[in-house]
């Protein structure tokens, strides 16, 4: 694994070009069948309950056994071949999962078959933590050890983007017009004026998790972890970028804790802010900003869970959706990937445009997760 070094600070040496394209994700199931086989891979060597599984087994059972997670990939996929066509980038674009058909190790074997040997990859997160980085970085090691290709396939992964325009544009136009929309509901109902608070969701993880992520820098700045920092800079920079946010009150929150319940996790679940907030909010708008597509996490545990909440103590509410296959996501994410491909001057062809301000260098910091992962947190 390359460290990600945009083409345009390879100082003096003379690297090679990226070949191909890698699109990789999470994966999930796509029927009954796959569900108990798929949250054994999920949570492989961490020791979660069969209980635990069986409860989350009922989300995806509910809608088939099909998380909706493959298909937003497909689509997204489409969307990133038909951007770099249009701008002629002639890079195959391929796709895998760390825990769900196409397998890692299939799609690199394939790749290499293919006659790649440096494929620039693109991970389905935004932010930087254990889960949506990290991880990925060591199942790409593994991976290449298990399919015999070290040093015969290069990856470059490309940097996260929860500070780009091609992540924070899409979501300004989604709160925009989830707080209009619940102003709507609100004069519907005859409870015009009644104020309207914007939650931003994100996946929680275990403190000890947060807690142990660098830099100093930012924990300092922020006076919270790193992971909740990444999130605090984005919806604090989306609430002032929308004309009708101004002077509406806006909190980050979790969902989709798991685990042991007496293991701490980051809270407060946006369940019990909701209710907590019944009483002097007319309406809520969530903002699933954590993740990049409408997957079994939002369905479930937002479009399912949150919702009842809201509607239980009387709450117009409105789940907003995440980027997806926005056009602004697309080729926001296609002139990112252009940092680290070389035009024919040897410059890198284009690159992102950072929206929300700071230093968002070294997100892990003081060398990454050391010793801790998050299966031993508890
Ligand atoms: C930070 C974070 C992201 C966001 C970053 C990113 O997007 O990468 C994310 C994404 C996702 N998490 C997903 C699904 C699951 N996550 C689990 C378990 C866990 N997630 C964790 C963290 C995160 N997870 C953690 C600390 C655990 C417990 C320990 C462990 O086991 O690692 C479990 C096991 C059962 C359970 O305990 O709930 C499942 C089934 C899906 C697919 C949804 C679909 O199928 O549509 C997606 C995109
Ligand atoms: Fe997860």
């Amino acid at each position: 694994m390359t460290p990600a070094s945009p083409a345009g600070s390879a100082s003096g040496t003379q690297q090679a070009r990226c070949d191909a394209i890698l699109l990789a994700s999470f994966g999930g199931p796509e029927g009954q069948d796959d569900v108990i086989p798929f949250l054994r891979n999920v949570t492989r060597g961490r020791g979660i309950p069969d209980e635990r599984l069986e409860e989350v087994a009922t989300h995806y059972r509910a809608n088939g056994g099909v998380s909706p997670i493959n298909e937003q990939n497909r689509r997204l996929k489409a969307a990133l071949e038909a951007e770099l066509a249009e701008r002629e980038i002639e890079l195959p674009v391929y796709w895998g999962n760390r825990n769900w058909d196409p397998y890692f190790a299939d799609t690199f074997r394939q790749m290499h078959q293919d006659g790649h040997r440096r494929v620039l990859v693109l991970v389905t997160s935004a932010y930087v933590g254990y889960s949506s980085n990290d991880q990925y970085l060591e199942d790409f090691d593994r991976t290449l050890a298990e399919t015999g290709l070290e040093g015969e396939l290069e990856l470059v992964k490309v940097r996260e983007f929860f500070h780009d325009k091609a992540f924070t544009r899409p979501n300004a136009e989604f709160l925009g017009a989830g707080i209009d929309d619940v102003r709507a509901q609100l004069v519907a109902d005859g409870r015009d004026g009644e104020p309207i608070k914007v939650l931003f969701v994100t996946h929680s993880i275990p403190t000890a998790a947060a807690e142990k992520q660098g830099p100093e820098r930012i924990r300092e700045l922020f006076g919270t972890d790193v992971y909740t920092a990444q999130h605090q800079a984005v919806a604090d920079h989306l609430m002032d970028e929308v004309p009708q946010a101004e002077g509406l009150a806006h909190q980050v929150v979790f969902q989709s804790r798991s685990g042991d319940p007496r293991t701490p996790w980051l809270e407060p679940d946006i369940n019990d802010q909701i209710a907590e907030d019944a009483a002097a909010f007319g309406g809520v708008v969530v903002m699933p900003f954590g993740f990049v597509s409408d997957h079994m996490e939002v369905m479930w545990d937002l479009d399912t869970e949150a919702k009842e909440t809201a509607e239980e103590h009387g709450m117009a509410f409105h789940r907003a959706p995440t980027t997806g296959v926005h056009p602004a996501f697309v080729s926001g994410l296609v002139d990112i990937m252009g940092e680290y491909l070389r035009g024919e001057d040897g410059e890198p062809r284009t690159s992102g445009e950072q929206t929300v301000a700071g230093d968002w260098s070294d997100l892990t910091g003081d060398g990454g997760w050391g010793t801790l992962r998050q299966g031993e947190a508890s």
